[in-house]
C-alpha cells in the first residue's frame, strides 16, 4: 500500500468542496475479460453505466506496481522540483489548477501524451528527476493498457455486429492516436482540516465531476475510496476501490460513434480521505483528424445522426475552452445547444 506525505497546505481555501453522499455502490458490473459472455456484458455495461470494472484483464500486476512506485517517488520530491515539469500545457506536472478554465481540485498530477513522439521529447522535462526507470515504467504500462482497451473495443464491435472489427481500435493503435496518460496524486487531508469540512457538512473534491471527451478511459488505483459515478438518473455512488482492476469509462467520442446507445459517464474524485490517493488513467483518443461521427453499420435503416458533424481536433478545442463540469457534447447534439 502507498502512503505518502501530507502536503502543505497553503491553499486549501480554494479547493471546492460538495454534498456527502451515500455509501459503496455494490452493482458496478464486473467483467472477465476471458469469460465467453464477455462481449455481451460489456455491451450492456456501457449501454446502462457508460462504466465497468474488468478483471482478468492480463496487464501484468508487476508492471503496475512497478509504476506506482516511480509515480510515488515522483510526487514525494520537493515542491520546487516537481513545478519544474510543469506548466501541464499541455503535458508536464500540475497542482490543484486542472485545464485553463479555473478549475481546482485537492490533486496533483503528471499528463503525458501517448505517441512516440511526446514520449520521448516533450515529456522529458517529467523524468529529468528519474529517467530510466519512469521512462520505461509508463512506456510499458501505456503499450499494455492500450492493447486491453483495443480487446475490449473489439469485443464492442464484435457483440454489435460492427465491421471491420478494429474499426474503434484502429484509432488508439495508430501512430497519430491523440491519446493521453494521466498520474494523478489526491494527497491525504490532515486530520484538523478534515475535522473543519466534515463539521461543515461537506467532502473534499479531488478531481469534479466531467465526462471524458476521448473514446474510452481506463482508470486503476492504489486501494483507495474516492472515485464515483453518477447514475442515469443522477444520483451519486462511490465505485468501492480494487487495485487489481480496472475501471473503465465511455467517452463522450464512443457515445457520439453509437449514436447515443453507449452514453459517456459522468465521474469525480472525491479527496476526502486521511489515505492519498494514486491514480492511473490511459485516455484512448483519435487521431486529430479523425471524424467523430455515429460508426455506419450501427445505424438502422432510416436513422439520423443525434450530432452535427465534428473532428475530434474541433471537438477538443472547444472542450478545453469549457469548465470541467460543463456538458461538451450538448454543443455538438442536433437537438441540443445552438
Ligand atoms: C477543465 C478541463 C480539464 C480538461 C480540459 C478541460 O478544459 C475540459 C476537459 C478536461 C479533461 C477531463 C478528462 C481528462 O482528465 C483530460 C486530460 C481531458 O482530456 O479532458 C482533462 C483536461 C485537462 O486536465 O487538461
Ligand atoms: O483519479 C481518478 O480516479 C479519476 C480521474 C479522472 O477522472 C481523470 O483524470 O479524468
Ligand atoms: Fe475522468
Amino acid at each position: 500500500m502507498v502512503v505518502l506525505s501530507q502536503p502543505a497546505l497553503e491553499d486549501f481555501s480554494v479547493i471546492k468542496t460538495c454534498k456527502p453522499t451515500s455509501g459503496l455502490f455494490n452493482d458496478i458490473p464486473v467483467i472477465d475479460l476471458k469469460d465467453f459472455k464477455a462481449k455481451t456484458r460489456i455491451v450492456e455495461a456501457c449501454e446502462e453505466f457508460g462504466f465497468f470494472k474488468v478483471i482478468n484483464h492480463g496487464v501484468s500486476m508487476e508492471l503496475v506496481a512497478k509504476l506506482e512506485s516511480e509515480a510515488v517517488q515522483f510526487f514525494k520530491l520537493p515542491q520546487g522540483d516537481k513545478d519544474r515539469a510543469g506548466p501541464p500545457n499541455p503535458f508536464g506536472y500540475g497542482n490543484k489548477r486542472i485545464g485553463p478554465n479555473g478549475d481546482v481540485g485537492w490533486v496533483e498530477y503528471l499528463l503525458f501524451g501517448t505517441n512516440p513522439e511526446f514520449i520521448s521529447q516533450k515529456s522529458l522535462s517529467i523524468f529529468q528527476q528519474s529517467p530510466e526507470g519512469f521512462r520505461c515504467a509508463v512506456n510499458e504500462y501505456i503499450s499494455a493498457v492500450r492493447e486491453m482497451m483495443c480487446e475490449v473495443l473489439e469485443m464492442v464491435t464484435d457483440e454489435l455486429k460492427i465491421e471491420p472489427r478494429n474499426v474503434l481500435s484502429r484509432m488508439l493503435r495508430d501512430e497519430k492516436s491523440d491519446s493521453f496518460f494521466r498520474l494523478n496524486h489526491y494527497p491525504a487531508i490532515p486530520f484538523s482540516e478534515l475535522q473543519a469540512v466534515r463539521v461543515s457538512g461537506r467532502n473534499v473534491v479531488g478531481f469534479g465531476e466531467h465526462t471524458d471527451p476521448q473514446i474510452i478511459s481506463a482508470v486503476r488505483s492504489n486501494n483507495t475510496t474516492g472515485l464515483q459515478i453518477s447514475l442515469r438518473d443522477g444520483a451519486w455512488v462511490s465505485v468501492p476501490p480494487d487495485h487489481h482492476s480496472f475501471f473503465i469509462n465511455v467517452g463522450d467520442s464512443l457515445e457520439v460513434m453509437t449514436n447515443g446507445r453507449f452514453k459517456s459517464v459522468r465521474h469525480r474524485v472525491l479527496a476526502d480521505s486521511l489515505k492519498s490517493r494514486v491514480s492511473m488513467v490511459y485516455f484512448g483518443g483519435p487521431p486529430l483528424g479523425e471524424k467523430i461521427t455515429p460508426l455506419p453499420s450501427l445505424m438502422e435503416e432510416g436513422e439520423e445522426s443525434l450530432y452535427k458533424e465534428f473532428t475530434w481536433c474541433e471537438y477538443k478545442n472547444s472542450a478545453y475552452k469549457t469548465r470541467l463540469g460543463d456538458n461538451r457534447l450538448r454543443l455538438y447534439e442536433k437537438n441540443g445547444g445552438n
